[in-house]
């Protein structure tokens, strides 16, 4: 138990102990920093990975907060804090926490006795059975800087997975019950100031006009004046309560539905129209509108129902039954002509979004419609959908102006007939207790009474209209999402070996098999061609490899690890693709070579471009990595791209890499450029090249010939030319030219040698 001073003490025994300390001294402090946060991860079933630490500039060791970044989003919880010794032993029944040390590494607190007042550390390299040590105060604040890194597991990976849906919403905004607390408070102090007035009015016109009172008019004007100032500063918190309310309450939507959108699988963007997912997800903000917007007035203005009404009835019971039924009756009307316009609304969307869709196809597509001259096709497609669009709108429009016509008269009873009944019952009756004071009052307050009930009545079918959207955004976001398949499962170290074993695979609502019962393996560092017509599977291949679809039966292995059983980020992230068409995110060269991937330096993105062969054309840039890539890489040419494309798969150093006819969109010129490339960053790689053109596959180790889903054969290409009847003949179709020419060559030597000498 003996440590120097301001080391970190350091747990296990006996041969294990050396063994860990040994290890110990190989890693830095923040690597066994790092290493503590991942066992604390561990315990919890999540395999943390290093590359996702996004260091803050500057930092020696990564800071809690930096560390709690990387943990939160990954299925965990964590929060980094400065806790003193008396709290830190009262965490005896948390799992284990991440002490920070002096010199910029860190402990791992499983366990403390605090009656014996130790806690008990375990070495964050060693396993988790290991014996923890314990260690008292003196000892720990030697080596302990006072922070801590509480980890825990998302115990609702559910509410960050969760599916989109009234439940969800009811949840969210519950979340924020303390704002609406304060606002709900504000409301009903700022109903009650809107009483006083009424009531000081009332006052004014029965006392002060009636018996000449000066002095009650100064002192109910001082009050009023009072009031006034009240009412101003409420009303300006309460606005400022539900703008932060309405900011908090988007921002979760926004972050929710993009978390949510991006953890659907490939497959699923691949069924849809892009502009369709963007249209039906938008209507989230629909939502949005409706809960910060709608929701909440309608819910404010019910208090001021709850503090008005009963003063209503206190000065006159007849006409606050009166305007309350006046007020329900135009409730009742708003209801009535709800399912009719809920009818054209949806028909009124459907068109709305086609036409969302047909904007984003033609701005994706404009290339297609300008060089074929499309535009007097899709302008007039436009005509049709925008009259679709139009004759909805309206009818929705027209619908809608019934009920507002409708409940005018009622709204002209309340706010003027009320008082005017109010004014003859003064007058007939003067035992009523109506007098001129509560008719002014009642002119003043009736109309409020009327907006919530309406509120609410519009409330139930925006609600409807909220149903509809929120139908439409779940229909492309409620769809399974692969979040488990991204954050649990095994983290190999890949290294290239590759097998099929029967497998055999169907696209979802494909009839044919687009893989049949394929078996052949590669060792690592392999350089693997694939070869068939159009059609025979090859880019279904690649899919498989990298997790794209999963439904496949039989095996597939990476170094003899089932691919199934690996975690999907880490899958991918262990593979460089490139395929044909690459897309560059506007920005910088650098910004996409890193493609903010945490961790990369400035000599990463060289060593990449280098590697990609790009290095020379970046530096001929006028801002060379600094230059900006504009939106559809517009300023660079297609080798250029692809270039870059390859720095970008190879700046993480795959072991694993995919090429799926990345240079078959290149000249003759750019793609020779860039095979060569290829070449060299193939050494000591496993790729798996898929082209059409088999001249850029004869220097591949093994090619594989695949027809209809079947392989063919597997070889060199000397050996299939001799075996495989299919590889054969694509190698004659494509070099038949280059054929013909060595024949006439010949040919002509032939009758060169044919002439008779002397002649
Ligand atoms: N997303 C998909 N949904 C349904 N079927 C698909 C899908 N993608 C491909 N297929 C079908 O699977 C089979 C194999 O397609 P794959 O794209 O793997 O062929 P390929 O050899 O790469 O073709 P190409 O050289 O034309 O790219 C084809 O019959 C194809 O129609």
């Amino acid at each position: 138990m003996d440590q120097p001073k301001n080391t970190p003490p350091q747990a296990g025994s006996g041969n294990a102990k050396d063994e860990a300390q040994s290890t110990h001294a190989r890693l830095s402090p923040m690597m066994i920093r790092i290493r503590a946060t991942m066992a604390a991860a561990k315990h919890h079933g999540i395999d943390l990975d290093m590359r996702d630490l996004a260091t803050e500039p500057g930092e020696d060791s990564p800071s809690p907060a930096t560390l709690a970044r990387w943990l939160n989003g990954q299925g965990l919880v964590a929060k980094g804090m400065r806790l003193k010794w008396r709290y830190l032993i009262r965490l005896y029944n948390s799992p284990p926490v991440v002490l920070m040390f002096k010199d910029g590494s860190a402990g791992l607190m499983v366990g403390v006795n605090p009656q014996k007042r130790v806690v008990f550390l375990r070495d964050p390299l060693g396993k988790e059975t290991d014996q923890p040590v314990a260690v008292d105060e003196f000892r720990l604040r030697q080596a302990w800087t006072g922070d801590v890194l509480l980890v825990k597991r998302n115990r609702n990976l559910s509410e960050a997975d969760a599916k989109i849906n009234f439940a969800w919403l009811f949840k969210m905004v519950l979340r924020e019950r303390a704002s609406l607390r304060d606002i709900a408070i504000a409301s009903m102090v700022i109903s009650v100031l809107q009483i006083f007035p009424a009531f000081i009015v009332m006052q004014v016109v029965n006392r002060v006009i009636a018996f000449h009172s000066t002095a009650t008019l100064i002192s109910i004007t001082g009050l009023l004046i009072v009031l006034c100032f009240y009412e101003v500063l409420i009303s300006y918190a309460r606005r400022e309560l539900t703008a932060v309310l309405a900011n908090r309450l988007d921002a979760r939507i926004s972050i929710h539905t993009y978390n949510r959108l991006l953890s659907l699988p490939l497959e699923f963007f691949e069924r849809q129209q892009a502009g369709r997912i963007v249209g039906k997800v938008s209507q989230i903000y629909q939502v949005r509108d409706f809960i910060t917007g709608r929701l909440l007035s309608t819910f404010l203005d019910l208090f001021t129902l709850v503090v008005i009404l009963p003063f209503l009835f206190y000065i006159s019971a007849t006409l606050a039954w009166m305007t309350v039924a006046a007020a329900g009756a135009i409730g009742l009307l708003v209801v009535a002509f709800m399912p009719p316009l809920m009818k054209l609304y949806n028909k009124r969307i459907e068109a709305e979004m086609t036409r969302g869709s047909m904007m984003y196809e033609t701005v994706a597509g404009i290339r297609t419609v300008k060089t074929l001259a499309l535009e007097p096709a899709r302008r007039q497609e436009w005509d049709e959908v925008i009259a679709e669009v139009s004759k909805w709108r309206l009818s929705t429009s027209r619908m809608q102006n019934w009920p507002e016509t409708l409940v005018m008269p009622l709204d002209f009873f309340i706010n003027r007939g009320v008082i005017l009944i109010g004014a003859f019952i003064a007058i007939s009756d003067p035992t009523s207790g109506v007098d001129a004071g509560s008719v002014v009052a009642f002119m003043m307050l009736g109309g409020r009474v009327a907006a919530p009930l309406v509120g609410l009545a519009k409330l139930m079918s925006s609600m409807l209209e909220v149903q509809t959207s929120l139908g439409q955004a779940g229909e492309i976001l409620n769809n399974p999402t692969e979040t488990k398949e991204l954050t649990t499962g095994l983290r190999p170290k890949i290294i290239g070996a590759l097998s099929f074993e029967g497998v055999n695979f169907t696209y979802p609502g494909g009839s044919n098999r687009a893989l049949k019962d394929l078996t052949f393996s590669i060792p690592a560092g392999t350089m693997l061609g694939l070869v068939g017509r159009s059609g025979s599977g090859k880019s279904t291949i690649t899919r498989l490899l990298q997790g794209v679809s999963r439904n496949y039966t039989g095996f597939l292995r990476l170094d003899g690890v089932d691919l199934r059983e690996i975690n999907l980020t880490h899958l991918r992230r262990s593979f460089g693709v490139v395929l044909q068409d690459n897309f560059l995110f506007r920005g910088t060269i650098r910004d996409n070579i890193t493609a903010g991937r945490p961790g990369l330096t400035m000599d990463d993105v060289i060593r990449a471009a280098r590697l990609a062969g790009a290095e020379e054309f970046i530096e001929r840039m006028p801002a060379g990595y600094d230059t900006f890539i504009e939106e559809g890489s517009t300023n660079i040419s297609g080798g250029q791209r692809q270039r870059l494309a390859i720095a970008r798969a190879v700046i993480l150093d795959p072991k694993f890499m995919i090429l799926d006819e990345a240079t078959s969109a290149l000249d003759p010129e750019s793609e020779a450029l860039v095979n060569a490339n290829l070449e060299r960053i193939a050494k000591g790689r496993t790729m798996v090249i898929v082209s059409h053109r088999l001249s850029s596959l004869v220097n591949c180790d093994k090619i594989l010939v695949l027809d209809q889903g079947v392989m063919q054969s597997i070889g060199n290409h000397e050996e299939l030319l001799e075996n495989c009847e299919i590889y054969r003949t694509l190698w004659l179709q494509q070099n038949r030219h280059t054929q013909a020419r060595e024949q006439a060559k010949k040919d002509n030597s032939a009758d060169d040698s044919l002439v008779p000498e002397g002649a």
